[in-house]
């Protein structure tokens, strides 16, 4: 491939699909070097990803061993777990609220918002990984039978750039 190539492939690795369908180049989506490819609305982009580490079963033990240090075993019943998870569900949809939609990447939000909604999604993901526990739900090999479902529910070939729910679709 020759110089020219080169460019624009990197050019449309650098696309990002906003949410009404416009393809734009922009300068930061990716953090951390975290990166994979991605496709969206059948423009190749970089889809963001994630450390491998904490499993979810890490999260799982050092929860436990956070309440276990507490003597907090005692007030997070399955009830109060949901609860909490809920309220931290609203917190983070106050930080989304009034702002009408954003971009992947929220590229016009401060460093400082960033890190607040990193806080606020990891009070759910804890909650949630905690709940799971005390209802003994295996939620990595749970999350494995439910995309199986989904997979099944909404073959590619049937739904491919369609959103609608799988009860609207005719036999
Ligand atoms: N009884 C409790 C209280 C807190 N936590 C842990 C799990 C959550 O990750 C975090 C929640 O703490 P807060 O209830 O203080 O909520 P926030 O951190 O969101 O603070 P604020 O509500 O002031 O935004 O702490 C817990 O496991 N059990």
């Amino acid at each position: 491939m020759g110089e020219h190539g080169q460019e624009k492939l990197q050019l449309r690795s650098d696309a990002l699909v906003s949410p009404n369908g416009d393809t734009k180049i922009i300068e930061k989506h990716v953090e951390n070097g975290h990166a994979a490819p991605g496709v969206n609305g059948g423009q190749e982009y970089k889809r963001y990803t994630f450390s491998p580490q904490p499993t979810l079963e890490d999260i799982r033990r050092m929860q436990a061993e956070f309440t276990d240090e507490r003597n907090w075993n005692q007030f997070h019943q399955p009830r109060n777990l949901l609860l909490a998870m809920v309220g931290e569900v609203g917190e983070v949809s106050e930080l989304f609220q009034w702002r009408g939609e954003v971009a992947e990447g929220l590229p016009d939000w401060t460093e400082s918002e960033r890190e607040h909604l990193a806080q606020e999604l990891s009070d759910v993901l804890i909650y949630l990984v905690e709940l799971a526990e005390k209802c003994h739900v295996d939620l990595p090999q749970a999350v494995l039978r439910k995309m199986a479902l989904n997979r099944l529910k909404y073959p590619a070939s049937k739904v491919h750039g369609s959103a609608k729910k799988y009860t609207e679709y005719n036999e």
